[in-house]
């Protein structure tokens, strides 16, 4: 064989390597697919059930037992006990069943709030409620703490979507927080904003569960996503270390 002849060998077997690896790639990527496309439907045939553990966190006395109760009964009833549970509610949005989980939680009563939110919680939490009251500016420097610790506690909480949720909105005379600058706060934290009244109406309690609900798929879509692309990068880091050894 010329010294052509070879130069022209080894670029064609190059090529076919090349062919044979991108072949090989191309392969796991749809494996890679087809694998969450089957883990989706194991979950309930075509359709997956939806679940979401909802965390309601603030100060004491901001309306935490009222927004709860009002989104499980549809009522506010005026008092609550000071017991922290977690309630289990199954609702219907467009056709499909969500199960939400609700941890009602209580603000400890003498204690720093960089104590107020504990691991746990967190890692239990697919999203965040936090509730201050518009008459109560004390509450809403709680919250304003309590975003920071949030965003504090380790990796995955800092991707955990947060509501804050300005209550007691019927108490205007005496309000003490602007919607403003709760807005605003809201908008430097990356959190979504609501004002309402669970004293009032039930439709605005409604919207901020609904909200934190989309906010939780968009959340799970972008992981699952990053997760892909990970698992996508390890198999071709996989293929060319064990192609160079
Ligand atoms: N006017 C008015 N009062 C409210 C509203 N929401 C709650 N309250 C009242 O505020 C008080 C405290 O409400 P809770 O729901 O017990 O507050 P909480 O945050 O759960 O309080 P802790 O159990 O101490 O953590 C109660 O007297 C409620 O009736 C509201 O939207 N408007």
């Amino acid at each position: 064989m010329c010294s052509g002849q070879k130069a022209l060998f080894i670029v064609c077997s190059s090529f076919v390597l090349l062919q044979l690896r991108l072949f090989f790639i191309t392969t796991m990527v749809v494996q890679v697919k087809s694998n969450s496309q089957n883990f989706s439907k194991s979950m309930d045939g075509n359709q997956h059930k939806v679940e979401a553990n909802v965390l309601l966190l603030g100060a004491e006395n901001v309306g935490k037992s009222a927004l709860t109760v009002r989104f499980l009964t549809r009522r506010f009833i005026g008092e609550y006990g000071d017991i922290e549970s977690i309630y289990s509610h199954i609702d219907k949005i467009d056709g499909r069943e969500i199960s939400f989980n609700i941890w009602d939680s209580l603000y400890p009563q003498s204690c720093e709030t960089t104590e107020s939110i504990s691991e746990k919680q967190l890692q239990w939490a697919d999203g965040v409620i936090l509730v201050y009251s518009i008459c109560d500016r004390s509450s809403f420097e709680v919250i304003r703490q309590q975003v920071q610790l949030i965003r504090q506690m380790g990796k995955l909480s800092a991707s955990v979507p947060i509501i804050i949720v300005g209550n007691k909105r019927d108490l205007q005379h005496q309000r003490a927080v602007s919607s403003e600058e709760g807005r605003l706060f809201a908008l430097s934290a990356d959190c979504s904003f609501f004002e309402i009244s669970a004293a009032e109406t039930y439709h605005g309690v409604l919207l901020v569960f609904h909200e934190l609900l989309e906010l939780i798929k968009e959340s799970r879509a972008l992981k699952k996503g990053v997760a892909g692309i990970k698992g996508i990068v390890r198999s071709v880091s996989a293929v060319f270390g064990k192609k160079r050894e």
